[in-house]
């Protein structure tokens, strides 16, 4: 792990029964980055906040973040914000109150931006908690985990009941948060065109285990869309990884992984933009089987 490290993660695994949610997930996130958590439904990316966030345990390997074990200390878990995707609150207490007991809860808690948000979105602080609508409510527990002024933040799924203005404006706010403070910010979402504007990192989960991690330039810079008349995949010359691909009787379509640059003329080459990116680990990954948990751990 690098001293920088926010989330190092070693042959992290997490089974509920029989079902194995987490995978043998090595992780060495740098800090300072806002990075895009995505992959299928059920691939295990709640489960990968949850372990981060302390909230579950691993059954298998090792977890730390900050340098520490996660929620380990008092001290630790003021450093950590986390809104699960179903962005809890108290039903009974107004926006007021939740203000109130944040500022109480957090020593590094930032009113003045609280208040801020609060106003911009026009929201009532008289108003209870149960009573708000769903993305009002996801706007509520978003403003209080930005507003305690973490080291690393940790969002599953922060704008699914945001309509588009306010998942775009949020957005903004969350860069400008990470930028200000130098924050490490991770965030799954089924929106990659979300993500593409604000993540510099990148994190494929699929069927339980991480499929692609990196800075999201250099994931860029080194796949390729080539396409050209048929031919079979196996004819790439070693350093060419072929990712997913698919033919019709003249024409392959092949997306490829390679450090190096494509030099055969009889392919055109074409980047890919972060859509392209996921989607091609997704769909490679749907062909490969489900991971057996062995007779003697079940
Ligand atoms: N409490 C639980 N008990 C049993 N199985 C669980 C539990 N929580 C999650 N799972 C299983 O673990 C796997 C990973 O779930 P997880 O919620 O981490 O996926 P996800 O990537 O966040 O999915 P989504 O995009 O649908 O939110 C799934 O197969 C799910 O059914």
């Amino acid at each position: 792990m690098t001293t920088t490290t926010v989330i190092g993660a070693d042959g992290l695994g997490k089974r509920y029964g029989r079902r194995q949610a987490l995978a043998d997930c090595t992780l060495d996130i740098p800090a300072g980055r806002v990075v895009g958590l995505v992959g299928p439904n059920g691939a295990g990316k709640s489960t990968l906040l949850q372990l981060a966030s302390g909230l579950l345990s691993p059954t298998s390997g090792t977890i730390e973040v900050l340098g520490a074990s996660p929620a380990s200390t008092p001290a630790q878990m003021a450093k950590v914000g986390f809104v699960a995707q179903d962005t809890p609150t108290y039903a009974g207490l107004s926006i007021r109150e939740h203000l109130h007991l944040g500022a109480r809860l957090n020593p590094t808690w930032d009113a003045e931006f609280a208040a801020r948000r609060i106003r911009q979105l026009d929201l009532d602080p008289g108003q209870r908690a149960g009573r708000l609508s769903g993305g009002q409510r996801a706007q509520l527990a978003l403003t209080l985990a930005i507003a305690k002024r973490p080291e690393l933040l940790l969002l599953d799924e922060p704008v699914a009941s945001l309509d588009p203005l306010a998942r775009r404006e949020f957005m903004q706010v969350l860069m400008e948060f990470a930028a200000e403070q130098g924050a490490s910010v991770v965030l799954s979402s089924h929106l990659v065109a979300d993500l593409e504007r604000v993540c510099d990192y990148l994190i494929v989960l699929a069927r339980s285990r991480v499929r692609l991690v990196g800075d999201v330039d250099e994931l860029l810079a080194s796949h390729h869309r080539l396409t050209g008349a048929y031919r079979e995949p196996a004819t790439l010359p070693a350093g060419q990884e072929v990712i997913h691909s698919s033919h019709t009787e003249r024409q392959s379509s092949l997306i490829v992984r390679s450090t190096a640059p494509i030099d055969n003329p009889s392919w055109t080459t074409q980047r890919l933009d972060l859509e392209d990116l996921v989607l091609a680990y997704m769909s490679n990954s749907a062909t490969i089987g489900s991971i057996p948990v062995p007779e003697a751990q079940r």
